[in-house]
């Protein structure tokens, strides 16, 4: 490669006794390429700035130039800056091959690749005291617009040069292409999460309709098919996932982590990115904000917040007393006001919690979720409150801010308060009333602002006649009481269903037999949503090409627990699709109608079926019916 410079080099009339030519551009005209390449420069500053502290005291200097190899902008260490000048190497000088034969710049340009050049390497002898390792910077379409590069004195050469210089260039690339992206869709992606948002991530982008737009070099590499092939593509022929899918997917509170498929069968990963009219309304914005622009793109990003889908809006699938309950959220919203959630354990209650902080004005702050049922008592306070330094002796010495400062500016959200003991509600209710908290160990109190809301699966009414829970505090939580209904309650259960096997698909597209739709919506899910959503996914495991979920993908203890249900319930007319659909069982009785009367006796007869058929394990029947073994040991308990 240098052989083939030094030719070019002698074919441009160039003489290696040249003396290095000064002859920068004049303080307008480079203004003029930095004008031309405001968003390189807006870029690649700060990336600078990232490598030139990794290489400070090193005699080196970190060098920014344009396509034609203009010098930008240079930063360096003082004594080395001083030499660099002695041959030219600062800003508005002309650094490509033409002008200065080989070096590691020009060269860069010349055959768009990195390049190293060392000390008699290159063209020129006055050159021959510098080591340089140069990385060209492309744009979202391949075309080199830029070359990153570090210079220094020949003596201090050092083989990690060329990999930092190399990494920096691809982190300005991939900040360039995110902030080309105007409208679509862009996808993060990545064969492990946890390269999702690095330099080894890769992007895609999309037309809002899915046909593909670009993709940075990680991502061709990836995918593994050439650029030009990428374009007959679109997000489904490549990744597996429909538009709609994918918009659905963002619609969720919280939505997951994207797996998909490569085209080669490789799972990845992806996070996504949807902006139409140049406004973000949904998914993550994994872009970098250039200091240039931050001002602007910080309002600009304020401005997408509030356009962002809303997650109420979401949850609202037709379910009459569920589009109540938004009904009546929606109205105090924004206003501060204490909400307190009901429901059984897995109807929600912490997706609507998320729902409506994501909806409200707090949705830039913190949503802080604490669940003061699994946290063990001694632990409550210090987690809540947090603790000063020296607060305890041994390991915890450090000091910790405690989830109701973390929540600062935001919403904390409290599942099962009931389980919170009675000592702990007095300085709970006492951070309520003063908007201070004062972390253990500690004399201070630091005011403290957040929206509060609470869920639990109790009747804390009961509770306080019990002498259980306080009375000041219910009162405090209350400002809005709603609740979830069960899933076997929900009028819109295929609806939910439909949204669950989308949303969890991972690009396929799944449907429901008829007779298991059936069994589903005979069944009482006593461990709601969270029951089913383990439940579909384990059949979504299971299911052939076909996609279609039957009967023999269900988990065997789920349908044993059927049989039983089945078997103890009295006979009840049954509806005729399910007659029909589910020969192997006699029919279930609907929940309503379960012996004992009331949901509670029949939930609690289910555990203890549960329990009986798979002798006594605790975890197991946890398992089936998907809630926690610490819900199973409470219902127990509560009958006692
Ligand atoms: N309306 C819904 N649509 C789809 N999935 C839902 C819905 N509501 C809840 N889920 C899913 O069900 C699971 C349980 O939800 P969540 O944790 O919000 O319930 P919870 O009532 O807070 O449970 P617990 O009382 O046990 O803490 C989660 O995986 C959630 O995503």
């Amino acid at each position: 490669m240098v052989e083939k410079s030094h030719e070019r080099s002698a074919s441009y009339g160039l003489d290696a006794k040249d003396n290095p030519d000064f002859c920068p551009m004049n303080h307008a005209d480079l203004t003029v390429v930095i004008e031309q390449n405001r968003l390189l420069h807006a870029y690649a500053l700060p990336v600078m700035e990232n490598l030139y502290e990794q290489i400070v005291n090193t005699n080196n200097m970190v060098i920014l130039t344009d396509a034609q190899g203009v010098i930008m902008h240079t930063l360096g260490d003082d004594d080395f800056l001083e030499k660099a000048n002695r041959v030219a190497l600062t800003r508005g000088v002309t650094w490509s091959e033409q002008r200065r034969g080989t070096n590691a710049i020009g060269t860069a340009i010349a055959d768009a690749t990195p390049t190293l050049v060392h000390a008699d390497e290159h063209y020129l002898r006055a050159n021959h005291i510098l080591t340089c390792s140069a990385a060209p910077i492309f744009n979202p379409s391949g075309k080199v617009i830029g070359v990153l590069d570090v210079t220094g004195d020949c003596n201090s050469f050092h083989r990690h040069t060329m990999a930092l210089v190399r990494m920096s260039a691809q982190m300005i690339e991939n900040q360039l292409f995110a902030a080309s992206c105007e409208d679509g869709i862009t996808l993060h992606f990545h064969t492990r999460p946890e390269f999702i948002g690095t330099l080894m991530e890769g992007i895609v982008t999309f037309t809002p309709g899915g046909r593909f737009m670009a993709a940075n070099r990680s991502a061709m590499f990836q995918i593994g098919l050439p650029p030009q092939a990428l374009f007959t593509h679109t997000l489904n022929s490549l990744f597996g996932m429909g538009v709609s899918a994918l918009y659905d997917h963002y619609r969720t509170a919280a939505p997951q982590v994207l797996q998909m498929c490569l085209p080669s069968g490789v799972k990845i990963y992806a996070r996504a990115s949807i902006r139409l009219s140049n406004k973000l309304v949904a998914g993550a914005e994994l872009a970098f904000v250039p200091p240039a622009n931050a001002q602007a793109q910080h309002s600009a990003r304020q401005d997408a917040d509030s356009q962002r889908l809303s997650s109420l809006r979401y949850l609202n699938t037709g379910d009459p007393q569920v589009a109540a309950v938004i009904g009546k959220l929606t109205k105090v919203i924004g206003r501060d006001i204490p909400i307190l959630i009901n429901g059984e354990t897995g109807t929600g209650k912490e997706l609507l919690a998320q729902a409506i902080h994501n909806d409200s004005p707090r949705a830039g702050g913190p949503f802080v979720a604490v669940n003061c049922a699994s946290i063990p008592e001694t632990l409550i306070e210090s987690e809540l409150f947090g603790y000063e330094d020296g607060a305890f002796t041994g390991a915890r010495k450090k000091g910790s801010v405690g989830k109701i400062l973390h929540a600062n500016g935001g919403t904390l959200f409290l599942d099962e308060i009931g389980d919170m003991p009675l000592n702990l509600q007095a300085r709970l209710l006492r951070v309520l009333q003063e908007r201070m908290v004062t972390p253990l160990g500690s004399a201070k109190s630091i005011p403290v602002n957040v929206s509060l809301i609470c869920a639990t699966h109790r009747n804390l009414r009961d509770m306080i006649s019990r002498g259980e829970f306080r009375e000041d505090l219910y009162y405090r939580l209350n400002g809005l009481v709603v609740k979830l209904p069960p899933v076997r309650e929900r009028t819109d259960f295929e609806t939910v269903v439909a949204k669950l096997l989308a949303a969890e698909n991972g690009g396929r597209r799944f449907t429901i037999a008829p007779d298991v739709m059936a069994l589903f919506l005979r069944y009482n899910w006593p461990g709601n949503f969270r029951q089913l959503t383990n439940l579909l996914r384990t059949a979504m495991v299971m299911t052939d090409e076909d996609n279609e979920i039957r009967m023999e993908h269900l988990p065997e203890d789920f349908l044993d627990d059927m049989r039983q249900m089945a078997a103890s319930a009295p006979a009840e007319p049954t509806p005729p699709a399910a007659t029909t659909a589910l020969p192997a069982f006699a029919p279930a009785a609907a929940p309503a109608a379960m012996p004992g009367g009331t949901l509670e006796d029949a939930e609690l007869m289910l555990i203890q079926r549960t329990l009986q058929s798979h002798g006594g394990n605790v975890s197991a029947a946890a398992r089936v019916l998907g809630i926690s073994r610490n819900t199973i040991y409470r219902k127990l308990q509560g009958q006692q």
